[in-house]
């Protein structure tokens, strides 16, 4: 049995993430950032075999990729004579690779959402293979620039091919993961790997030319490039699952070409969503432009020259990794259409902090900031088109972002350095300090407006109508306060009794209930397994002792299934009332009795709980513990002994550990209680502990005028007088709690 997991620091509670259902890494604790969470949810998104294939094969691009524009660049360069030529051959390399995006992005987007992706991804990466192989083949500096344009023509229709095709082979929640992994991938390993590979290439080169003397390290790297969009055709021609919908025969409406086109562009500027998107990442872009511009010069300012050039360089993509990897977890709580405008506001907030900054190191800090508000912001906006867009539109969708995001980026790259040179260089004089009025200081100011301003209107665009204010929102997610974020939303507060068996929580249930109406809350009290009709069922079956063959796994299912119903008819309609819901059992005791009991391993049993609740989690769990002897003798003398409560002493003994492991990894949102003491006293500190949850709560409250209402039977919270579904209290409204007696 799996208790040293159990150990604090160990185990996040049950239901921890709400937003977040598939998480994988169950076993993570929150504090760590959830680094380790994100360890076990890209294993998780690796374990899908197609995903995997796929992503195998496009770091392997990637790869090749870069070093065929490492290659590439040092052909240029080493095709033409001179400085000025070379850098022109460079800029010519860069143009030509983003120039056709421009024009093309969205026609190949069409395409993508129109032909069998699969297919496409396969013809275009053989297509690929060969323009790169025929670069050192022809060895000649017009066909290079042309093939580069033909490879970065084909690309655009591969693109969003592939973008388009990742959605449909996960779980939407597990999109954001595989999108970290692909970017970390594409921008942080790959490069880096290819680098070292080309410099292993140089210094090796003579050994090769001696070897094959057409062949120099250059040609070698670009040969490299082309077969690794090969092995990529090979990998993807075995992935049927990339075609996806149109492989399964779905017949979409016949739409001609252009009317296609037309309704991409359409859907993309009348969906809020996607207009938001859009203006962010179009905006966004501009403004790295700008930096990207302005870089060298930026630089110099900062007196750093060619070295803090390539410092500020690197601290970009420190920054980019951090927020692409820690984005998530940190900002968990709040929906992505907030994240990425506010992100996005963050990274132009600091790139005009930098434009009048004079140390280099205060520069660093502020474009690693920067890189990671825009990681944060990219990865939000990414996955958004991933998750939010229908499959039949997002290979378009995708494409006019593509194409945008290289239009945004050319035009600042060709506007700029005029801009800078047309301010030159000033100064004003304010007495004591002389402030430099500078081209690249005054380029950089405004594209930290312009990201403002474009994440401001992005935020609007996206934002429909979320009732909590962003502040507060933003403060609370941080926080990781989820009593706070109910309360924000209006919602009510849920409060669960644990612990064995006889441990009295049938009976202070009760008494809570009965204290909260006389207090003059909405109060309900409901219970597990079996509080619904269909639960009443499984509660038989899974108590029944005839029953002794049932499996720890299909155990754990039925309790799972009883749950997901009681939030569905119970839980959920109740807390979006406003009431206070108290539950005898919750998803600790599917961990405690199919976990720690069963020995099912627990991050199952907590990922299937979460399943079953889509993140419902109490705001305070109250636990009644109580050794195990004490609790069964006392269950004994109410009724004969149930299915589990004929298990073992050891089981019961393994059963109460959990409990408590699970209480003490998270003191803040359990209570815990012994339950020897007299019903009244244990009572009595419940009631302190929930005054103090409750006090100021927005909460249903009974009417002034209607009595408080005492439980028709008084005796019990009868397991049978439940209603199914959740009526508003006719006489409730909601207000403040005002202060309670405890
Ligand atoms: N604090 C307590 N001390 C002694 N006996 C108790 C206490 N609380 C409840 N009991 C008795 O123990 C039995 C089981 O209580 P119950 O509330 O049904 O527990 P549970 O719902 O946890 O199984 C009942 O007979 C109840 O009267
Ligand atoms: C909710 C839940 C209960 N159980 C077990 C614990 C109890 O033995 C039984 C519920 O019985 P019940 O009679 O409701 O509890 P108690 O005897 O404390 O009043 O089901 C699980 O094993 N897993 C679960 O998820």
């Amino acid at each position: 049995m799996p208790l040293t997991e159990l150990d604090p620091g160990a185990p996040a509670g049950p239901g921890k993430e709400p937003a977040d259902e598939g998480h994988a890494g169950e076993g993570a604790h929150p504090d760590v950032l959830g680094a380790v969470g994100l360890v076990a949810k890209l294993r998780a998104v690796l374990r899908v075999k197609d995903f995997r294939k796929l992503w195998l094969s496009m770091s392997l691009s990637s790869f090749g990729d870069w070093l065929g524009l490492l290659a590439i660049t040092a052909t240029a360069t080493s095709l033409v004579e001179g400085f000025a030529a070379a850098n022109f051959a460079l800029g010519g390399v860069l143009l030509f690779r983003l120039l056709p995006a421009i024009v093309l992005g969205p026609l190949a987007g069409a395409f993508a959402d129109r032909f069998d992706r699969r297919k496409t991804m396969v013809i275009t990466d053989v297509m690929r293979f060969g323009l790169f192989a025929s670069i050192p083949i022809v060895d000649n500096l017009v066909w290079l620039f042309v093939a580069q344009f033909l490879i970065e023509a084909i690309s655009l229709f591969w693109i969003p091919a592939k973008d388009a095709a990742v959605p449909n082979m996960l779980r939407k929640d597990q999109l954001e993961t595989a999108n970290q992994l692909s970017l970390v991938t594409t921008y942080g390993l790959t490069p880096v790997l290819a680098a070292l590979v080309f410099a292993v290439l140089t210094t090796a080169g003579h050994q090769i030319s001696r070897l094959l003397p057409t062949v120099d390290e250059v040609d070698l790297a670009l040969y490299v490039n082309a077969l690794t969009f090969l092995v990529a055709a090979v990998v993807i021609w075995n992935l049927p699952s990339i075609s996806g919908r149109r492989a399964a025969g779905t017949s979409a409406p016949r739409e001609s070409f252009f009317g296609s086109l037309r309704h991409g562009f359409s859907f993309a500027g009348h969906t809020p969503l996607v207009r938001g998107l859009v203006v962010g990442i179009t905006g966004a872009m501009a403004a790295a432009g700008v930096i990207i511009a302005t870089g060298q010069a930026f630089a110099n300012a900062l007196g750093g020259g060619e070295a803090a050039y390539g410092l500020l360089f690197g601290a970009v993509f420190i920054g980019l990794g951090l927020g692409i990897a820690l984005g998530p977890s940190i900002a968990r709580d709040l929906a992505r259409e907030r994240i990425f405008g506010v992100a996005i506001v963050g990274a132009g907030a600091m790139v005009l902090l930098m434009s009048w900054t004079f140390a280099l190191w205060i520069a660093l800090l502020l474009v690693v900031l920067m890189g990671f508000f825009a990681g944060i912001a990219y990865l939000a906006g990414f996955t958004l088109l991933g998750t939010e867009i229908e499959d039949e539109i997002r290979g378009r969708t995708f494409a006019i972002v593509q194409s945008l995001i290289r239009a945004a980026l050319i035009l600042s790259l060709a506007v700029v350095p005029f801009g800078v040179g047309l301010i030159g260089r000033h100064s004003v004089d304010l007495g004591p300090v002389t402030i430099p009025v500078t081209g690249e200081r005054i380029m950089l100011f405004v594209a930290g407006l312009l990201a403002i301003g474009v994440g401001v209107l992005a935020y609007r665009q996206m934002d429909d109508g979320r009732p909590v204010p962003l502040l507060a929102d933003v403060v609370t997610a941080l926080r990781r306060d989820t009593t706070a974020r109910r309360r924000l939303a209006g919602g009510g507060v849920l409060i669960a009794f644990e612990g064995g068996e006889g441990a009295g929580k049938s009976t202070q249930v009760r008494r809570l209930q009965e204290w909260l109406t006389s207090e003059g809350l909405v109060a309900r009290a409901t219970f597990e397994p079996g509080a619904t009709p269909s639960g009443a069922g499984i509660r038989s079956i899974v108590l029944d002792r005839a029953h002794t063959g049932i499996a720890p796994r299909s155990e754990a299912l039925l309790y799972a299934a009883d749950r997901a119903q009681h939030v569905h008819d119970v839980l959920r309609p109740a807390l979006d009332a406003g009431e206070v819901v108290i539950t005898d059992r919750f998803v600790d005791s599917s961990l405690a009795y199919q976990g720690a009991g069963r020995t099912i391993p627990l991050d199952d049993v907590r990922m299937l709980s979460r399943w079953a609740t889509g993140g419902v989690q109490p705001d305070l769990t109250i636990l009644l513990d109580l050794p195990p002897e004490v609790g069964l003798a006392r269950a004994r003398g109410r009724a004969v002994a149930d299915r589990l409560e004929s298990e073992s002493l050891e089981f019961h003994q393994r059963v109460r550990q959990t409990f408590r492991a699970l209480a003490e990894a998270e003191p803040d949102r359990y209570l815990v209680l012994d339950a020897r003491e007299s019903p009244e006293a244990i009572a009595a500190h419940i009631r302190v502990r929930v005054a103090e949850l409750l006090s100021g709560l927005p909460l249903q409250q009974l009417a002034q005028t209607s009595a408080p209402e005492p439980r028709a039977d008084g005796s019990s919270v009868s397991h049978d007088d439940l209603a199914a579904s959740v009526p508003h209290h006719p006489h409730a409204q909601t207000g403040p709690t005002p202060q309670l007696h405890p």
